[in-house]
């Protein structure tokens, strides 16, 4: 059953792991059939190299095993109410990569700084509120997966489809599970360029070498002329 999708799943968790965004078995991919209600999702705590068709577990959309040995991703609450909300997706993705759940603990959004943030995230990728001690203390993969819904009230989530849960990490998603998995990589090298665009910015024209040092130098390995009076 869904060897197709299955197929699909696998090849995007194998991706999530080459492309270096989890270590050991942090993060996970799932994808949906919409026409049966059914989820494809990786297995909770199994390494990526081990992954196999056959470990991949298949839950409804209330989080029911209905195919597989191991338990479904600790996470699935979280994928189920984004299917459920979000009716155009077909593939969630869960990760710690490290510039975007750096941003996610920290609490702040992505600002839009340039184009390639602009080519794939239309606004600010949004940091999820506080988590209520009662949505902590509850089911808190399911109330997590709520207030990202509630994050995207105003927003379009096929326009923006990446947010960071506040001091935990980034989930994104896409059409497919593949598609999931390109836009946390995207959203990986936007938090890292936005992280050195804002350093800049505040530390640019701060510092400069000692203009002694600067002459010495130059001037020394070029024979003691700068290069337009080498005549070169
Ligand atoms: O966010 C977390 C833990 O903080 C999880 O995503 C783990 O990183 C992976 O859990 P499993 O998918 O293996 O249950």
């Amino acid at each position: 059953m869904l060897d197709k999708l299955k197929k699909e799943v696998l090849e995007a968790n194998l991706e999530l792991a080459n492309r270096g965004l989890v270590v050991y078995t942090w993060g996970n991919v799932s994808g949906i059939d919409r026409e049966k209600g059914l989820i494809v999702i990786k297995p909770s705590g199994i390494n990526y190299e081990d992954l196999t068709l056959e470990k991949m577990v298949v839950v409804d959309l209330q989080g029911n095993i209905v195919e597989g040995e191991y338990k479904p991703s600790s996470d699935t609450a979280t994928h189920l109410e984004l299917y459920k909300a979000f009716s155009e997706i077909g593939g969630v993705v869960h990760t710690h990569s490290e510039w975007a759940t750096s941003y996610a603990q920290a609490g702040e959004a992505i600002e839009p700084l340039g184009t390639t943030h602009a080519d794939y995230f239309y606004k600010s990728i949004p940091c999820t509120r506080d988590m209520l001690s009662s949505e902590i203390q509850g089911d808190y993969e399911r109330e997590t997966g709520k207030v990202i819904v509630e994050t995207f009230k105003q927003l379009n989530p096929m326009e923006v489809p990446a947010v960071l849960v506040k001091e935990h990490g980034p989930f994104t998603w896409g059409k497919t599970p593949y598609d999931a998995v390109y836009h946390s990589v995207v959203l990986e090298e936007i938090a890292k360029i936005a992280y050195k665009t804002n350093i800049i910015k505040n530390h640019h024209c701060k510092h400069r070498m000692k203009e002694e040092l600067l002459d010495k130098h130059y001037l020394r390995k070029h024979g003691n002329k700068a290069y337009y009076g080498q005549g070169k």
